[in-house]
């Protein structure tokens, strides 16, 4: 028997998370492994923003129940701050302005926050600015964007490219990316998938939250999900993506509730 000895970054099981006393997540499991992309789809309403936020320790998302690990330790015991520096990075649905702060300066801050959990020095300025412009590159974003406050007045597909800046800099074991396609026309989609293909590795795992199967054919996934009420009710190969594009989720659903109701 050949051994998969992949290291496991994100291991999800029974996990159940109320919003305002709403159960949303119902059971979810999920385990990502390193060097894999995985996709979750499924319709309006399932639970697929609550289980990004849920991961990235969002105060106003209650778990109720079940386990998140994250590269052996419990996520669930760290606070939002420390999810983040050791490595798990979401990049917003709706990305948040931040005015009065310059994007210069919160990446800075960030990167350095980075460092220090590793044990290195902060990166001074001038050698911060260097790094910053070779990051630039990858999603192709003018640095005039650099001087401006976090966001504010950038068009919808310029913060969710600024989202793919900050993934390029803090190099995420886990980069969640929760509908990082709505919004983009079609070169700036070709960019934001060229970023997120560059920065995965054996080492670090991708999630990408998306309703669109024609994110796929750039970012191309191990495994395709599909999520309703607050589970995972189906995973494939990038190919469930196109079974989805043509039949829908209604025959998932159908099967499930079929299952549900023999068992
Ligand atoms: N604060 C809240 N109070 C009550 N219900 C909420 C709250 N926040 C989210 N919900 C509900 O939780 C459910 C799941 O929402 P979520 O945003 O996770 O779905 P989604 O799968 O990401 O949907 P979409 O594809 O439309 O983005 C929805 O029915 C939503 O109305």
């Amino acid at each position: 028997m050949i051994q998969d000895n992949s290291e496991t970054i994100l291991s999800v099981r029974n996990l159940t998370a109320n919003v305002d006393n709403t159960q949303i997540l119902k059971g979810l499991n999920l385990e990502i492994k390193a060097g894999e992309v995985h996709a979750i789809m499924g319709p309006n309403g399932s639970g697929k923003s609550t289980f990004s936020k849920v991961l990235a320790g969002h105060p106003a998302y209650e778990v109720t129940g079940g386990e998140v690990m994250f590269q052996g330790g419990n996520l669930l015991e760290l606070e939002p701050d420390e999810r983040a520096r050791k490595g798990v990075f979401l990049a917003f649905q709706y990305p948040l302005e931040i005015p009065g702060v310059t994007n210069l300066d919160f990446l800075r801050v960030a990167y350095n926050a980075h460092r220090k959990q590793n044990g290195l020095e902060e990166l001074d300025a001038f050698d911060f600015q260097d790094l910053i412009e070779e990051k630039l590159e990858v999603v192709k974003m003018n640095p005039a964007f650099l001087t401006r406050s976090v966001n504010e007045g950038f068009s919808g597909g310029e913060k969710k490219r600024n989202e793919i800046l900050q993934m390029a800099l803090l190099q995420p074991s886990l980069a969640i990316l929760d509908e990082t396609d709505s919004g983009l026309d079609i070169d700036a989609l070709k960019i934001v998938a060229d970023g997120v293909n560059q920065l995965t590795t054996p080492d670090n795992a991708v999630l990408l939250i998306t309703h669109y199967q024609r994110l796929l054919n750039y970012i191309v996934p191990d495994y395709v999900h599909v999520m309703a009420n607050g589970r995972i009710l189906m995973t494939g190969g990038k190919e469930l993506a196109l079974e989805l594009e043509s039949r829908g989720y209604d025959w998932i659903l159908e099967e499930n509730a079929t299952v549900g109701a023999v068992s």
